[in-house]
């Protein structure tokens, strides 16, 4: 990779802000001057710096070990070819779901308890969101997984931590062998009759042949779920949760999960892969949580590729969601994005249609992490604009993103985040929405600018030009989620 492109990508690089990594990245001199066992995997490159073997299982699971009991106090281990999370990465995602739980887009009507109540699908060997969630913010979790391995060693990594093993369930997934559905097709245990697929393998083992189907079905197959239930007949009847999380198999094929040779996280089959990747696995959550509606506040789940994520929040809005959220897990470099949708009534905001509230915006971020300067900000604006499907352009010279948003690609954001009440009249080029009201569109043109002020503070305007726009009412509302998003990902103080 050139220079260029690597310094882009490392400036693009974000971490939580309450994320216990976000100041302090590991120190891996420290580590292994204080744990032995780790200090055989520490070497320094020439510039002095220290660093681990990233592509050496053994390394990055004695990393994992250490980290999480120097800075989390907890006791882990996972057996040798399991999925090794890295510790600031999982965090990110917990974080997040914090945010969703704390911010008042949806009401709190679920928990009358005090205790957040969560559920990890897939909670893997390592069981680390459960650990991480119950340690850090004291949540309890419900950790679902389908192998004998992860849920031997998920309960193994719960008992070893007494402090917090009372808010953590096992809950193993039994195969559910008569109700395997392809859109409405009912497939029988000769299609997911496990004994038919070879479980045992790691990396480099061979994926299983296709299930013999009917020609026709065959390509529509391929892009559907079948397995184990995720979530409708895991869940009980009487359960209430406040989110669900996952981390799905993202990969169709092992040759597809092993491309990347830089690192070696470890992984079985059944980790990392399922027919259909995570577009099937995840349109299934989407299914499911259709089914249990109001039983959480809050649906979410990782997504390994950006190409998925149009596809998905497609699914969701047909599946009439009230609201979704989406955001961007960036560290190093491995990029994921998360999902997160409801079926509570969003608190309503009304917005006009037609006459704009203000042509003029402007919000200020203080307290800006030391390597968060006017660019980076910038190029948050540019992503999370670009995330959205919104055209823009980023101009490094004068400060400055311009959006010019067709009335598809406005609704398309407004959709995605906003949860909309339309009061406009009908008109013409009106679209339907859920409440039955219609909304006319036109081109809105906005444009962000980006000043420093002080080291460590930002001043970000927002101006709307072309004001006759039908649409321009929507531009402040759309400055605000991107404030929104600003503050989330780069103040430590987000008020
Ligand atoms: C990518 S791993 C994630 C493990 C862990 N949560 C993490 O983040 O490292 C996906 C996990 O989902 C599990 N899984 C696959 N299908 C499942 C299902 N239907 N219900 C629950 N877990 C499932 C796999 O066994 C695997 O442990």
């Amino acid at each position: 990779m050139g220079s260029k492109k690597r310094k882009r990508k490392e400036e693009r690089s974000t971490i939580h802000p309450r994320n216990k990594y976000s100041e302090n990245p590991p120190d891996f001199s420290q580590l292994a001057s204080l744990y032995p066992s780790f200090q055989p995997y520490v070497f320094y490159s020439p510039d002095g710096r220290p660093n681990i073997d990233w592509t050496d299982f053994n390394a990055t699971r004695e990393l994992t070990r250490v980290l999480l009991l120097h800075d989390h106090s907890l006791n882990w281990w996972i057996p040798d070819g399991q999925l090794c999370p890295t510790v600031p990465n999982r965090s990110n995602y917990i974080h997040w779901v914090e945010d969703l739980l704390s911010s008042d887009i949806i009401p709190h009507t679920i928990s009358t308890r005090d205790k957040v109540r969560g559920f990890d699908i897939g909670t893997g060997a390592n069981c680390i969101y459960p650990l991480l969630g119950a340690s850090l913010l004291g949540w309890s979790f419900v950790g679902s997984d389908v192998t004998d391995v992860a849920i031997e060693w998920a309960r193994k990594n719960v008992h070893s931590n007494p402090h917090i093993s009372d808010l953590i369930e096992i809950r193993k997934v039994e195969s559910n062998e008569n109700a395997v559905s392809v859109e409405g097709f009912q497939y029988g245990e000769s299609v997911c009759d496990e004994s038919k697929i070879d479980l045992g393998g790691n990396f480099g083992a061979e994926v299983p042949p296709e299930p013999s189907l009917p020609p026709d079905l065959r390509s529509n197959f391929n892009k559907n779920y079948y397995g184990p239930p995720i979530l409708l007949g895991v869940v009980r009847d009487d359960e209430k949760f406040d989110f669900c999380m996952c981390n799905p198999p993202f990969f169709e094929s092992l040759e597809e999960a092993g491309l990347n040779p830089k690192t070696a996280c470890g992984g079985s089959r059944e980790e990392m892969v399922c027919p259909g990747g995570e577009r099937a696995f995840i349109t299934r959550i989407i299914e499911d949580s259709a089914a249990l509606g109001h039983s959480f506040r809050w649906y979410t789940s990782m997504v390994g590729r950006k190409s998925n994520l149009k596809f998905l929040i497609s699914k969701l809005w047909a599946n009439a969601v009230t609201i979704v959220k989406t955001t961007e897990f960036v560290q190093g470099k491995t990029c994921r994005w998360g999902i997160a949708w409801s079926f509570l009534p969003p608190r309503q905001k009304k917005i006009s249609t037609s006459i704009p509230e203000k042509a003029n915006m402007s919000f200020m971020l203080e307290r800006l992490q030391r390597h968060h300067g006017a660019l980076h900000v910038l190029q948050a604006v540019e992503s999370y604009f670009t995330l959205h499907g919104l055209p823009c352009t980023l101009n490094s010279s004068s400060f400055t993103v311009d959006v010019e948003a067709s009335k598809d690609e406005c609704d398309s954001i407004l959709k995605n985040e906003l949860p909309l009440i339309h009061n406009g009249a009908q008109s013409e080029s009106g679209r339907d929405t859920s409440d039955g009201s219609s909304i006319s569109y036109d081109k809105l043109r906005f444009r962000v600018s980006v000043f420093q002020q002080i080291p460590g503070t930002l001043l970000v305007k927002g101006s709307l030009q072309g004001k006759s726009s039908p649409i321009s009412g929507a531009f402040s509302l759309i400055f605000q989620k991107m404030e929104e998003d600003l503050r989330s990902k780069f103040c430590i103080d987000k008020k």
